[in-house]
């Protein structure tokens, strides 16, 4: 499998993410949602600075000999990555946590495709993926000890401390069961297609996922508003759906909701089903 196809698929993903539209709270062509300072040439400046940086993800996994040795990589070209983002940004944080979890996620499936085909993981619906990030991933649960000797706490550490909510870090460390519990099985059994696929799969998320942004930024009661409303739109016809996500939009610019985290996981939902395509091409 040519690993340039599965590091475009990925970049791809991050395009028709902030494409999407209407996403209630989140950057897209209608609306710059909750979001004083970005909008969609922000996200694609982001995409073009992370995009050499997936290539090497990928290649870290296919060349890695050890886990530890993968993770100290991972991480070592995540940082520089976060860098370059920020610096593309001007220090706007766009895709922090998607470059997050695509880097574990990314440098997992290099690390499987040293011995199994894109087609067998396709066909095993991509059960190994989960069990290997959880793997790799394990270094990062050092980010949740020591945290009362720093200065400085992120976003998502803060409400560790807090909240004791341990975010994407949590969903690292347990395999992504977001994607694994919800997601696939989501996008296995609809025929939808088309941006309604994703609006569908969005708020089918937003019913179900405890974002760190949205707990950042609304704390519990924000977060519940969310889930509420999204239950809601669950119920909704495919015709009415566009204006009642606009009009959930104007309440979260409001009360200033962004579920940042479940706009990452729209963009793996793209990848998914990319990778599901490619996997099922002939080699
Ligand atoms: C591990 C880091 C991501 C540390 O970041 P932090 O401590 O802040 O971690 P969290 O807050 O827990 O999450 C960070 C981002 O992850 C997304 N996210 C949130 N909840 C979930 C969830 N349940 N599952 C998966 N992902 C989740 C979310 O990212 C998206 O939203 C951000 C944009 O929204 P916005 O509201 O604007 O965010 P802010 O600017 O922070 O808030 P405001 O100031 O505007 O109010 C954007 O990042 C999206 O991607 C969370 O924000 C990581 O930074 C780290 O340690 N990096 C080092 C490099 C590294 O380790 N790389 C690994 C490669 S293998
Ligand atoms: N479209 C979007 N809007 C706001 N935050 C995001 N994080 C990732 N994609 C986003």
């Amino acid at each position: 499998m040519n690993e340039q196809l599965i590091a475009q698929a990925a970049v791809n993903s991050l395009h028709a993410e902030v494409l999407l539209a209407p996403k209630p709270g989140l950057v897209d062509p209608e609306s710059n949602g909750a979001h004083r300072d970005m909008d969609v040439t922000t996200f694609e400046a982001s995409i073009d600075a992370l995009e050499p940086y997936f290539t090497q993800y990928l290649r870290a996994g296919l060349a890695a000999k050890t886990v530890p040795q993968l993770y100290q990589e991972l991480r070592t070209i995540g940082m520089d990555a976060e860098s370059a983002m920020l610096t593309a940004t001007h220090g706007v944080n766009t895709h922090r946590g998607a470059n997050f979890s695509f880097g574990f996620l990314l440098g997992a499936l290099g690390w499987l495709l040293q011995q199994n085909s894109l087609h067998d993981l396709v066909a095993a619906e991509f059960a190994p993926l989960f069990p290997a990030v959880a793997q790799i991933a394990q270094g990062v649960a050092g980010d949740f000890r020591h945290l009362g000797d720093k200065a400085q706490l992120s976003h998502g550490e803060a409400l560790y401390v807090k909240h004791g909510v341990t975010g994407v870090r949590g969903e690292a460390l347990a395999g992504y069961p977001t994607i694994r519990e919800h997601m696939l099985p989501y996008l296995r059994q609809t025929t939808t297609q088309g941006d309604l696929r994703y609006l569908r799969l969005m708020v089918h998320l937003m019913a179900q996922v405890e974002d760190a942004n949205l707990l950042h930024r609304g704390g519990p009661a924000g977060l519940r508003f969310v889930q509420d409303a999204a239950k809601t739109l669950l119920h909704v016809s495919d015709t009415q759906l566009p204006n009642a996500l606009r009009t959930l939009n104007a309440e979260m610019i409001t009360l200033n909701l962004s579920p940042g985290g479940t706009a990452d996981y729209l963009s793996l939902a793209y990848f998914f089903d990319a990778l599901t395509l490619l996997g099922s091409q002939p080699a």
